[in-house]
């Protein structure tokens, strides 16, 4: 692998577990977007929603982008609304392969049963945001996989057929 892999997709795609996988197995860093902008500031993503909202994460999401310009080789997985900004679609399908992650709003919906890590939630439903950003998903990535039916394992292995 010669490229930065980036993971885009819906909360509860599976980014962040099926990015660890693949760092793992491609012996790559592994970055999390989120992770990156908790640590930056020691708070979490719902405490810098309630206290900052969702504009200045996004500004704080579009910065930590920036960051990989320099970088070579790692997976990257972005948070859901990474794509919501034109400058980071633009970003991300320039300076790496961008996988979508794709998963129906019942997955999500699961997966994401009794979880209050993600702010955004609590606003809009899946469904909505499912409608808002497919769209966006789908022209910013190389290649798309779905990963309602499959193991993490089953998913990463899908995605290093196809890079
Ligand atoms: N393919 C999968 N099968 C079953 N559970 C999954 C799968 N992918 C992710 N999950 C679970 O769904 C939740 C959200 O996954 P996560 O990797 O945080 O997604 P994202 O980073 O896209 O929001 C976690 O509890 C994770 O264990
Ligand atoms: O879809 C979104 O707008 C968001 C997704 C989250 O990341 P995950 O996609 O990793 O859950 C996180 O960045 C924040 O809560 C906003
Ligand atoms: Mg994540």
């Amino acid at each position: 692998m010669k490229e930065k892999i980036f993971l885009i997709g819906m909360m509860g795609a599976g980014k962040t577990s099926v990015g660890k996988w693949l760092s793992r197995e491609l012996n790559v860093p592994f970055f999390d977007t989120d992770a990156m902008i908790e640590t930056q500031l020691g708070m979490s993503i719902a405490e810098i929603f309630n206290k900052w909202g969702e504009v200045y994460f996004r500004k704080l999401e579009r910065e930590i982008l920036q960051t990989f310009r320099d970088k070579t080789k790692c997976v990257v997985s972005t948070g859901g609304g990474i794509v919501l900004a034109e400058e980071n679609r633009q970003f991300l399908r320039s300076n790496g392969r961008v996988v979508f992650l794709q998963a129906g709003s019942e997955t999500i919906s699961k997966r994401l049963q009794g979880d209050d890590t993600r702010p955004l939630l609590k606003e809009l439903s899946i469904e909505t945001l499912i409608e808002q950003r497919k769209k966006l998903y789908e022209t910013t990535a190389h290649f798309n996989i779905l990963t309602d039916a499959d193991s993490i394992s089953e998913i990463g292995r899908r995605i290093l057929t196809k890079l």
